[in-house]
């Protein structure tokens, strides 16, 4: 919003034209020139107040007179307008009007927070003694908040006398980010609130972060939404036309006699928010809905009341929306939503969370601009984080974070614990045998942190949650093999990350390993080497020798410098989950990997949907350590669930914040996966014309690590066509359990697939009485291999044609009551007898059929070769020529891999 107010602008508001305001900006001393003249927010005020109240501060008391008469005549074009209790609608009036107010007033925050919480709206119309002193009252406790009073002329006919206990009202709100039930209502925005209706949306970031319930009553939701809901009056009301007082919202207003007719329209517009104290009317209203479920109240019977349509042209709805959400949301009806779609044969029901473009399509057909707002707004523990202030004096080093990517066998992994156990202090070498997923060893003093990730298409999906962890990418490419294919994306997925590149040529001590043959394939891959004139530094190593490694850390070194690589280790801790487990006897485990701060025991801290008070940290050597520095890694427990590798971990102030946030995030994780599941529903109702076409194979996936069950999950549902797919029923990690087998049996053909856990005991004997399949495996490509074949198993046959010869019809016989008998001689193969024949006329097939008889003179054949003559009956067909073709051919089925 700009902070100018221009004169036609004032003018509209004052009910005045733009001359008088000119003349009276002049008695004030404010100088304008035209219509498009602008003056500040303040003066504006100053003028609309001089203009309707004849008072000025800048001005020694003048009665005006004509106040009243701009007053009524506002009053009048106000009625006009629809009065329905659309917050959308409101906001936009009010955006257009942010204008001047009453003297001594605050400029609203942004157009957007009509009314936030702490905003509260005074009118202040006639009678300026009973004015001055409403003011007064109505500047409650809460005076420490930002007073928002906005002048409107056509509202000059309240004023808040009292008020009364402002109670905390218990809207029924509609919860569209979580549908699931119990969570607390601050973590749960409803949709009225992501409309916009709720100010606490526009607060300051920080300010918005979770408080504490303190807190929040002291920002008053009530307050401000009386002052929204006296907004919504007094544009209905502007017929009003006797003074009287009323108990409206709680509070006691004045009603001036503005001496206008219907003052009844006023009355009916105000009683059903009387009485619904507010909230109820309030939510509708955020729907752009009538406020239809509000009760009448004690006048009911004296006033009819009228409904107003309001064109909506804008809403803001979450990211996951329901069709009856978005119609409720537009003012339409879930059939009018429904059955827009159906018309562009989109079948969907009322319940079925609608996609990206299906609200496109929406907000076109309607004419309704549709913005669409990150329902995790509130619980965006990582931007809240960021948006912290920062103190770049407690700035140290931080050491490298390293990735190491290559094709497979390449050798990163021997790499890896080549590094690790050269330079890891000796003594520790029991730790060394067993795989961990990250890892700081020392250089010269200096540290490098290894991380180990599950594979190139893993670190990019880190990358794609906006975890971005290393710092500099290692490409491992062995000396003796070149560039494989996985090379080439690792080349692709390390460009993208537009970290540091080095190259590895590993493998060097073999003979037939070759670096310039690896230099030039990479050169032509855009990654010159440095003694070729580019970028990219050429390290020949070997992970059994254990030559070029010092090497290959240095230049880690040397780029990490260049980087200039700061954190502040005093700030609260911000790290990623690296990898993850169930471990029996301890639950979940996070291999967590420091970025900022420093993560202590007993810091409670939230990564994405599971959260939890650090009980335990092992370092990356087995040790338990009290806490973790910046780049270093270790395994922290005391997280509720296993998170996802690729969380973002931030430690909150208080275990209720990290609580709220994760189960806020859980909840919408969870609409998420419902949401999906809708929409299989979906390609099911859309299946009904493909008649049952897509084939499931449902899977229940148990693996011992998170890394690897995000990767098989990924890959499997890859794994698809039109036919056949995979159905992930659930996946986890740890054990196979009795649940599990549970899942399986509710679910017909479901497969239990077990990546390093394999079922014991009671599990594995009901496993084999219920008849569960379970397959287990240690290397991923089986899994997938066999997830194929089962596909494969489950696709149609595909039947192919086999030509076997060819004959020419030379001449036709034919025998009475038997039919036409083709004389032909064969031109190709051979004419076989049981197959299947078409009769090709001038280049056409002019029918299909079976030969019924084939004869070599006067004995039947099974076949006749190439260059014999033979006679050739078809079964109920006689209509053969000479000149016609005769071919014959068998079909053949043949199964379908789901790779062809
Ligand atoms: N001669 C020689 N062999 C090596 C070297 N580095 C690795 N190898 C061998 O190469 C093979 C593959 O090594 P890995 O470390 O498993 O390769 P990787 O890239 O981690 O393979 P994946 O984990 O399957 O992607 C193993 O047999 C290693 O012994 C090396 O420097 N010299």
């Amino acid at each position: 919003m700009s902070d100018k107010v221009r004169v036609y602008e004032i003018a509209e508001e004052a009910g005045a034209s733009s001359s008088d305001v000119i003349a009276k900006a002049k008695d004030l001393n404010i100088e304008l020139k035209s219509p498009q003249s602008a003056v500040s927010f303040e003066d504006a005020e100053e003028i609309a107040n001089y203009i309707m109240t004849g008072k000025s501060s800048k001005l020694p008391a003048k009665a005006p007179v004509k106040a009243k008469k701009a007053a009524v005549k506002k009053v009048e074009e106000k009625k006009e307008e629809p009065a329905a209790v659309k917050v959308e609608e409101k906001v936009k009036v009010e955006e257009k009007k942010e204008v001047v107010k009453k003297p001594a007033i605050s400029k609203p925050k942004s157009v957007d927070t009509p009314a936030s919480k702490t905003e509260k709206i005074e009118e202040v119309k006639k009678a300026p003694e009973a004015k001055e002193e409403v003011a007064k009252k109505t500047e409650d406790k809460d005076s420490e908040a930002p007073v928002i009073k906005k002048i409107i002329p056509k509202r000059r006919g309240l004023k808040i006398v009292k008020k009364k206990k402002p109670k905390v009202e218990e809207a029924p709100k509609v919860e569209f980010n979580t549908p699931a039930a119990g969570t607390p209502k601050k973590q749960m925005k409803s949709l009225s609130e992501i409309l916009g209706n709720n100010s606490e949306d526009k607060k300051d970031p920080t300010e918005q972060k979770v408080k504490s319930k303190k807190d929040k009553k002291k920002t008053n939701v009530r307050a401000q939404d009386h002052g929204r809901k006296l907004e919504v009056q007094r544009e209905s009301s502007n017929d009003f036309n006797s003074t009287s007082t009323d108990s409206l919202l709680g509070e006691e207003v004045f009603l001036l006699d503005l001496g206008l007719a219907d003052k009844s329209k006023l009355l009916e517009e105000t009683k059903p928010q009387n009485q619904n104290k507010q909230s109820r009317s309030s939510r509708p209203a955020a729907f752009g809905n009538r406020p239809q479920g509000l009760k009448r109240g004690k006048r009911k019977k004296r006033f009819k009341r009228t409904e107003e349509e309001i064109e909506i042209t804008e809403v803001t709805i979450p990211e996951e929306c329901r069709v009856y959400e978005f119609a409720e949301a537009c003012g339409k009806s879930a059939s009018d939503v429904i059955s827009v779609l159906f018309g562009l044969g989109m079948l969907v029901t009322k319940n079925d969370f609608l996609k990206q473009d299906e609200l496109e399509i929406l907000g076109e057909e309607f004419g309704i601009e549709v913005t669409v707002k990150d329902a995790l707004e509130d619980v965006n523990y990582v931007d809240d984080y960021h948006e912290e202030d920062i103190d770049d004096s407690n700035f140290v080093t931080r050491p490298p974070v390293v990735t190491i990517m290559g094709h497979v066998d390449h050798g990163k992994t021997s790499l890896l614990d080549k590094i690790r156990s050269a330079k890891v202090a000796k003594g520790e070498a029991g730790g060394i045998t067993q795989h961990i997923s990250a890892y700081t060893v020392d250089q010269n003093g200096q540290k490098i942190t290894f991380v180990d990730t599950p594979g190139h298409a893993a670190f990019s999906e880190m990358r794609s949650r906006g975890t971005e962890i290393t710092d500099v990418i290692i490409i491992v490419v062995a000396g003796d093999d070149g560039v494989k294919p996985q090379t080439e994306e690792v080349i692709s997925h390390a460009k993208a990350s537009g970290c540091p590149i080095i190259v590895a040529v590993n493998k060097m001590d073999k003979e037939s390993a070759n670096m310039d043959m690896v230099k030039a394939q990479m050169a032509e891959r855009e990654m010159t080497p440095v003694d070729w004139g580019g970028d990219v530094e050429f390290i020949g190593v070997s992970a059994h020798t254990g030559m070029g490694i010092d090497d290959l850390l240095e230049n880690i070194l040397l780029q990490s410098e260049v980087l200039e690589l700061k954190a502040d280790p005093s700030a609260k801790a911000k790290g990623a989950v690296v990898e993850s487990l169930l471990e029996k006897g301890r639950g979940p485990v996070a291999t967590i990997i420091v970025q900022n701060g420093t993560l202590k025991v007993g810091d409670n801290i939230v990564c994405d949907t599971t959260y939890g008070r650090v009980k335990a940290i092992t370092n990356d050597q087995g040790k338990p350590v009290k806490q973790l520095g910046l780049s270093e890694t270790g395994n922290v427990l005391g997280l509720n669930e296993v998170p996802v590798s690729g969380a973002v971990m931030v430690a909150q102030d208080s275990d209720k914040e990290a609580r709220e946030i994760a189960t806020t995030r859980a909840e919408h994780a969870r609409a998420k996966e419902l949401s999906k599941s809708t929409k299989v529903s979906l390609e099911e109702m859309s299946g009904l014309i493909a008649e049952g076409k897509i084939k499931q194979l449902p899977v229940i996936i148990k693996t011992d690590v998170g890394g690897s069950l995000e990767a098989i999950k990924g890959s499997l549902e890859k794994i698809a066509n039109e036919e056949v797919k995979v159905k992930v029923l659930h996946a986890g990690v740890g054990g196979i359990t009795e649940s599990d087998l549970v899942l399986a049996n509710a679910s017909e053909g479901c497969i239990i697939l077990g990546f390093n856990v394999r079922p014991t005991g009671s599990v594995k004997q009901k496993a084999k009485a219920d008849g569960v399949t379970i397959n287990t495996y240690t290397i991923i490509y089986d899994l997938i291999d066999d997830v194929k074949d089962a596909l494969s198993g489950m696709m149609s046959a595909v039947i192919r044609e086999e030509n076997t010869g060819q004959a020419e019809v030379r001449d036709t016989f034919v025998v009475p009551k038997i039919g036409t008998v083709a004389g032909c001689l064969v031109t190709d193969g051979k004419v076989i007898r049981g197959g299947h024949a078409r009769i090709i006329r001038d280049g056409v097939v002019t029918y299909t059929g079976k030969i019924s008889s084939l004869k070599r003179f006067k004995d039947d054949a099974k076949e006749v070769a190439n260059g014999y003559e033979c006679g050739i009956m078809f079964d109920k067909f006689n209509d053969i020529k000479v000149g016609d073709f005769i071919e014959t051919f068998i079909q053949i089925e043949e199964k379908v891999s789901i790779d062809d």
